[in-house]
């Protein structure tokens, strides 16, 4: 499956009939090669794995997540830009490099998984609609705040000197690369504030982008972005824009959720999105994720089917969930599955 010759929306509903209505995105990445191992206390976080001592690592966690169901994967370039690699003493060469292979990395996984489904058939999972699910490897952006790496993205405050002309610079070439590289799709996460939403779009079109994109932004409540826009607001700047195939929130406490869906459904009739965290709170000053008091490390797999009522079709999980949360969304949406393709 290709968006190439198709009209980006039209390609995005074949996928999800293809899926059968909903599709499962995957879960925390950066959360995940924490888990195995990998040293992310850095300003490249989870991109410190694209240099290729470490490429091994991305390609285990996207394999997890394939194995645990996931329609959709994204790749580890969330805080992976040129300016940040250079930085850190790479060469401009090294950096592209750095952002092609993190799509590279996500198709090698997606190619490994098909194999092993093929090769192992005496094991091959009897549910036919999850073994024949299609797979899309996204292409994460990280907004301008995950760049700075001081926890931005979790306030959404720029300051005045940030413009819509600021963060279009910031984020052209990584978006052109990125594309370039083959991505199916490309996922705008975490995205604080209206301004950068405006600047996504308006780059879309200035560099007549094809490739299908999704807006996730990162909410402070039931109705508002961290920053305090509106997400009424700021899906309709999701809306109103034609590569944009799906609109949601990630990296957002589950309790926020269903009120959220409500409020985008009234600003767009494009597919909706949720892919929460665990509903632990990102302390940036110590580089920790506490429990808040409202609520303890939150199991949002119970809920999905009411997500789903309300009017959302893709689900995942962000930072601190794991390849089993994404197998419990998976279960809940494709029905029990054995955990074996592989
Ligand atoms: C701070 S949100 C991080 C999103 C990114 N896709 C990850 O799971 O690591
Ligand atoms: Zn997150």
């Amino acid at each position: 499956m290709g968006f190439k010759g198709k009209e980006a929306s039209s390609f995005f509903r074949d996928f999800l009939d293809e899926c059968g209505g909903s599709a499962v995105i995957d879960g925390g990445f950066a959360t995940e090669l924490e888990r195995h191992g990998a040293d992310l206390n850095d300003q490249l976080w989870s991109a410190k794995c694209l240099v290729s001592s470490s490429s091994h690592l991305v390609r285990r966690v996207h394999l997890d997540y394939l194995e645990a169901g996931a329609n959709i994967i994204l790749t580890a370039s969330y805080q992976a830009t040129i300016k940040g690699f250079e930085a850190k003493g790479f060469s401009r060469e090294e950096g592209v490099t750095m952002l092609r292979r993190s799509v590279e990395i996500a198709r090698e996984a997606r190619e490994i998984y098909h194999d092993r489904c093929t090769k192992d058939s005496s094991d091959f999972m009897r549910n036919e609609r999850y073994r024949k699910r299609p797979i899309l490897i996204a292409a994460s952006v990280g907004s301008y705040g995950a760049y700075l790496a001081d926890g931005s993205e979790y306030v959404g405050d720029y300051g005045d000197s940030v413009t819509v002309q600021t963060l279009k610079d910031f984020h052209r070439e990584r978006v052109k690369i990125l594309v370039d590289a083959g991505a199916d799709l490309i996922a705008f996460e975490t995205i604080p504030n209206k301004l950068e939403a405006q600047a996504y779009a308006e780059l879309l079109d200035e560099e007549g982008i094809e490739t299908p994109a999704w807006f996730s932004f990162s909410c402070k409540d039931e109705s508002n972005v961290v920053s305090g826009d509106s997400i009424f607001e700021c899906a309709s700047v999701a809306d109103s824009c034609r590569q944009v195939v799906a609109v949601g929130v990630n990296c957002t406490a589950p309790r926020f959720i269903h009120g959220l869906i409500s409020s985008i459904k009234k600003a767009t009739s494009k597919p909706v999105l949720v892919y929460p965290n665990s509903g632990e709170t990102y302390i940036s000053e110590s580089n920790q994720w506490v429990k808040s008091s409202e609520s303890a490390k939150d199991d949002f797999v119970p809920y999905i089917g009411k997500w789903r009522d309300a009017g959302a079709s893709l689900f995942g999980g962000c930072c601190r969930t794991t390849p089993n949360t994404i197998r419990g969304i998976a279960e809940a949406i494709y029905g029990k599955v054995q955990d074996k393709c592989m």
